[in-house]
C-alpha cells in the first residue's frame, strides 16, 4: 500500500467515526467506536488485520528507504549503454573474468560473431564448415556476482537491446554493475582496467558509421589524386589491411595494378565500393596499437582518358589522439618510399589536365644506361648535389630548382636517362606531354602546382609548344605580300595549346622552387626559343647522339651477358636494381671471351654515329641468345637499313617535288590575282577619265582587254 492510500484509509475511518458520533468529543467518539466494534468479534478481527497490515507495510517502506539510503552509502552503481564503446570494454573484461561462467541463462548470438570480441565462453560451432562461432552473452535481467580486487560486484543486463537490422550489432540495451564499496574511485579503477584490457587484448572494435558523430574518433580522408592517397594505399596493401573485406571487385586490367599484391598478379581483388574494414595499426615507431576503420571508395572511371578520379580512402581512427594519425601517415609514407626502392612511380595526366593515373615501373639500373664517357655519373651526381644543397640555395637567394634539357636524335636514351635517375634518387616522375589534348597554359600551371616538392617533372617533346621551322615540313603554305609575291612560308602552327609565355611562367613560378628537378626532352632544339633554354630555366643541356662504336659494343655485351645463365635483356622485370638477371632462363651457349670478341666485331661492323641504340637494340632482339647469328646477320641488317633510308629519302624527295609544284601553282595564282586587282583599279581610273573625254574611254577598255589576255596567256 502506498503512502497516499494509507492516508486516505485513515481519513475515511476518521470520517466514519465522526459521522457516527458527531456530537461527542473526538476521544469519546473513538473510545465508543472501539467499544462498539470490539463487541462484534468479526469486525474486531477485520480491524486487527487492517491495523497489522498497515504496520507491516509502513515497516517495509521504511526498510526499503533505509536500504536505498544505506546502499547509496555502501554501493557504487554504473550503467553502460550498448551503443557506447565503454559497454564493449566492460563486456569484454567481464567475459575475460568468466563472470557468467556459472550462469544458467544466456543469450546466444552467431550473426556478426566474426566481428565481436573473442569470447572465452564462445562455443565453436561448425568452425570447419565456414559457419561463424556462437557467442554467449548474459541473458537480460539475470544478475551475476563476482569478486574483483577484493570487492563484490554484481552485474545485471538491466535493459535488453535489439539487433540492428544492418550490422546485427545490439543497440538500445544496457548493462548495470554495482560495486559493494563505499569508495567511488573503485568504479574509476574498474572502468580504467576494463578499457586497458580492451586495448591490450586488441579485440576487434565495433563498426562505426562515418556520419556517426563521435568525439572519441578521428576521421581522415585521403582523396585520390593526392600523393598521400598513394602512400596510404601502398601501406594498407602491404599490411594486408584490405584483405578482410567480404565484398570484392575483381579486375584483370593492367590499370588496376595498384590493387594487386605484386606487379605480375593477373587477377586483382579490389574492395567493392564503400566497403568498410577494420584493421589494427601497430606503429613501428611507438609500438602503440590503434584500431582503424578503412573505407575505400574507388573513383569513377573516365573512359576517354582511361583514368580514375574522385575516389578516396577514409580512415576512422579509434583514438582521439592526433599524434596517432600523424604517426599513421608517416608510417605509410615510409612504406611507400621503401616500395619505391625497387620501382619507379610515374604520374600521368588525363585529358582534362589533372593528375589522374599512376603507373609503377620496375626500377632500371644505372648500368643499363649506355652513354658515352661518364655522362650518366655526372648527371646523377649533379642532381644529388642539387637535392642536398637546399640551404645553400636559400642562403644565396637563388630559387631551389634545376632544369635539364636533354636533346638530340630519337631513340638515343633521353627518356631512359630520366627513368634511371628517378630510380637512383628515389623520386617520382610527373610526366606531362605538351602535345596532350587537355594541356594549355592554365592546366599546365595547375598541374605543376599540384606536384609535391622533391620530384622529377618531365616535360616531353617541349618543342611542340613552338612553331616548327623545319624546311621539309609539308604543311607549310607560302605567305604572299600585298603584290601577291611569295615572301616566305607560314610556320606550322604549334601542336600544343601551351604558349611560350605560359611555359616560361610555369618554369619560373614559385611552386617550382621546392627542390624540383625539371627535365625537358626534345628532338628539335633548334625550334626552341632562346628564352626557354637560358641558364636559370635549363641549367644543364645534354646532347644525345647516335651510338659510337664503344656504345655499340656495350649494347652488344648487354645482350649476351657472360654469366652461366642469362635473362632476356630488354625485359626490365627480369633485372634487379643492380641490373643483374633476376630469373635465370637459359644456359648461355657461349663464353665471355667469345662475347668480347663478337662485341668488337659488331662495333666495327656498324658505322659509328649512324644508328640509335633503340635501332641496334631492335636488331639484337631478333638474335636473342645467338651472338654469332647477330654478327652473321649484321651486314644484311645494315643493307635493309640503308634500303629503308633510301626509300624514305625518295619519299621525302617526292614530297618535296610535289610541294615545289604546289608552290609554283600558288605563286602563279597569286600573280594572276594581283594582276586582276591592278586591272580593276586601272579600269576604274579609265571610267573616271571617260566622264571628261569619249575617245579615251574606248582606248581604256581596249587596254583592259589586252591586259586580260596577257594574264590568260601567262596563266
Ligand atoms: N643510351 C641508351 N642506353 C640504354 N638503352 C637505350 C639508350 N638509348 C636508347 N635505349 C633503348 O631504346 C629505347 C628507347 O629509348 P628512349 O625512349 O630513352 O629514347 P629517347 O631518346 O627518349 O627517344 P625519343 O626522343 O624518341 O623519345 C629504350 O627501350 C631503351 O632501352
Amino acid at each position: 500500500m502506498s503512502d497516499s492510500s494509507t492516508i486516505i484509509a485513515i481519513v475515511s475511518l476518521a470520517a466514519l467515526v465522526f459521522s457516527l458520533y458527531g456530537g461527542a468529543s473526538p476521544v469519546a467518539a473513538i473510545t465508543s467506536f472501539v467499544r462498539t466494534i470490539s463487541a462484534n468479534p468479526q469486525v474486531a478481527e477485520l480491524f486487527r488485520f487492517l491495523f497489522l497490515g498497515t504496520i507491516v507495510e509502513a515497516g517495509r517502506q521504511v526498510g526499503e528507504t533505509m536500504l536505498k539510503f544505506g546502499s547509496s552509502l555502501f554501493v557504487v552503481k554504473a550503467e553502460f549503454g550498448t551503443h557506447d564503446f565503454a559497454y564493449d570494454w566492460v563486456l569484454n573484461y567481464l567475459e575475460h573474468h568468466r563472470v557468467w561462467n556459472e550462469s544458467r541463462s544466456f543469450k546466444v548470438v552467431a550473426r556478426n560473431a566474426a566481428s565481436r570480441p573473442n569470447s572465452s565462453t564462445s562455443a565453436s560451432l561448425g568452425s570447419t564448415d565456414g559457419h561463424p562461432d556462437a557467442i554467449y552473452e548474459p541473458a537480460p535481467l539475470t544478475a551475476s556476482f563476482f569478486r574483483w580486487r577484493g570487492y563484490w560486484i554484481s552485474v545485471n543486463k538491466s535493459v535488453a537491446g535489439y539487433a540492428h537490422y544492418d550490422t546485427g550489432e545490439e543497440i538500445g540495451g544496457a548493462l548495470s554493475i554495482s560495486i559493494w564499496s563505499r569508495k567511488r574511485q573503485i568504479l574509476d579503477e574498474f572502468v580504467r582496467a576494463a578499457r586497458q584490457f580492451y586495448i591490450d587484448s586488441k579485440v576487434l572494435p565495433r563498426r562505426v558509421e562515418r556520419e556517426e558523430p563521435s568525439g572519441a574518433l578521428l576521421t581522415a580522408v585521403f582523396p585520390q589524386g593526392d600523393l598521400a592517397h598513394n602512400w596510404m594505399l601502398a601501406y594498407l596493401r602491404s599490411a594486408n589491411a584490405l584483405g578482410g573485406t567480404m565484398d570484392f571487385t575483381i579486375s584483370t586490367k593492367q590499370s588496376d595494378l595498384g590493387w594487386g599484391n605484386g606487379p605480375k598478379d593477373t587477377v586483382r581483388y579490389m574492395p567493392a565500393h564503400d566497403t568498410k574494414q577494420r584493421f589494427l595499426f601497430e606503429s613501428p615507431r611507438t609500438g602503440r596499437s590503434t584500431w582503424l576503420q578503412v573505407v575505400v571508395t574507388p573513383g569513377q572511371r573516365n573512359w576517354n582518358s582511361h583514368t580514375e578520379t574522385g575516389g578516396s580512402i577514409t580512415i576512422i581512427l579509434h583514438s582521439s589522439d592526433k599524434a596517432v594519425l600523424a604517426d599513421l601517415i608517416e608510417t605509410a609514407h615510409q612504406k611507400y618510399l621503401q616500395n619505391g626502392v625497387s620501382t619507379v612511380t610515374v604520374h600521368l595526366t588525363d585529358n582534362r589536365g589533372e593528375w589522374a593515373k599512376t603507373i609503377t615501373k620496375s626500377r632500371r639500373a644505372l648500368s643499363t644506361l649506355i652513354l658515352p664517357t661518364d655522362i650518366k655519373e655526372t648527371i646523377v651526381a649533379d642532381a644529388r648535389q642539387f637535392l642536398e644543397s637546399e640551404n645553400w640555395y636559400n642562403q644565396a637567394g637563388i630559387p631551389h630548382r634545376r632544369g635539364y634539357l636533354l636533346y638530340g636524335e630519337p631513340g638515343t636514351g633521353k627518356s631512359t636517362t630520366i627513368h634511371v635517375l628517378a630510380g637512383e634518387l628515389g623520386l617520382e616522375i610527373y610526366f606531362i606531354s605538351l602535345a596532350s589534348p587537355g594541356i594549355d597554359d592554365y592546366s599546365l600551371a595547375k598541374l605543376i602546382s599540384d606536384t609535391p616538392s622533391r620530384c622529377i617533372l618531365l616535360i616531353e617533346d617541349i618543342d611542340c609548344a613552338f612553331p616548327s621551322r623545319d624546311e621539309e615540313d609539308e604543311d607549310e603554305e607560302p605567305v604572299l605580300d600585298k603584290e601577291g609575291k611569295p615572301i616566305g612560308r607560314n610556320p606550322t602552327p604549334p601542336r600544343s595549346a601551351v604558349t611560350l609565355s605560359g611555359l616560361l611562367n610555369v618554369l619560373d613560378s614559385v611552386s617550382s622552387e621546392e627542390g624540383r628537378l625539371t627535365f625537358a626532352t626534345t628532338n628539335h632544339i633548334e625550334n626552341l626559343d632562346s628564352a626557354l633554354i637560358r641558364a636559370g630555366r635549363m641549367d644543364v643541356k645534354i646532347q644525345y647522339k647516335f651510338a659510337d662504336s664503344v656504345q655499340i659494343e656495350q649494347v652488344f655485351k648487354r645482350f649476351y651477358p657472360p654469366e652461366e645463365e642469362q635473362a632476356i635483356v630488354g625485359d626490365h622485370d627480369s633485372e634487379d636494381v643492380q641490373g643483374n638477371a633476376r630469373a635465370p632462363l637459359i644456359h648461355a651457349p657461349y663464353t665471355p671471351a667469345e662475347v668480347d670478341a663478337y662485341a668488337v666485331e659488331f662495333g666495327q661492323a656498324i658505322p659509328a654515329s649512324a644508328y640509335s641504340i633503340a635501332q641496334i637494340q631492335g636488331y639484337l632482339l631478333t638474335k636473342k641468345r645467338n651472338p654469332a647469328g647477330a654478327i652473321e646477320g649484321v651486314q644484311q641488317w645494315l643493307k635493309s637499313q640503308e634500303e629503308e633510308k633510301r626509300v624514305m629519302a625518295e619519299l621525302k624527295q617526292k614530297r618535296k617535288a610535289e610541294r615545289a609544284k604546289k608552290l609554283k601553282l600558288a605563286r602563279e595564282r597569286a600573280e594572276a590575282a594581283a594582276a586582276t586587282k591592278k586591272l580593276t583599279a586601272d579600269n576604274a581610273e579609265g571610267e573616271t577619265t571617260d566622264q571628261t573625254s569619249d575617245t579615251s574611254s574606248v582606248d581604256g577598255i581596249g587596254g583592259v582587254g589586252v591586259k586580260v589576255n596577257g594574264i590568260n596567256a601567262d596563266g
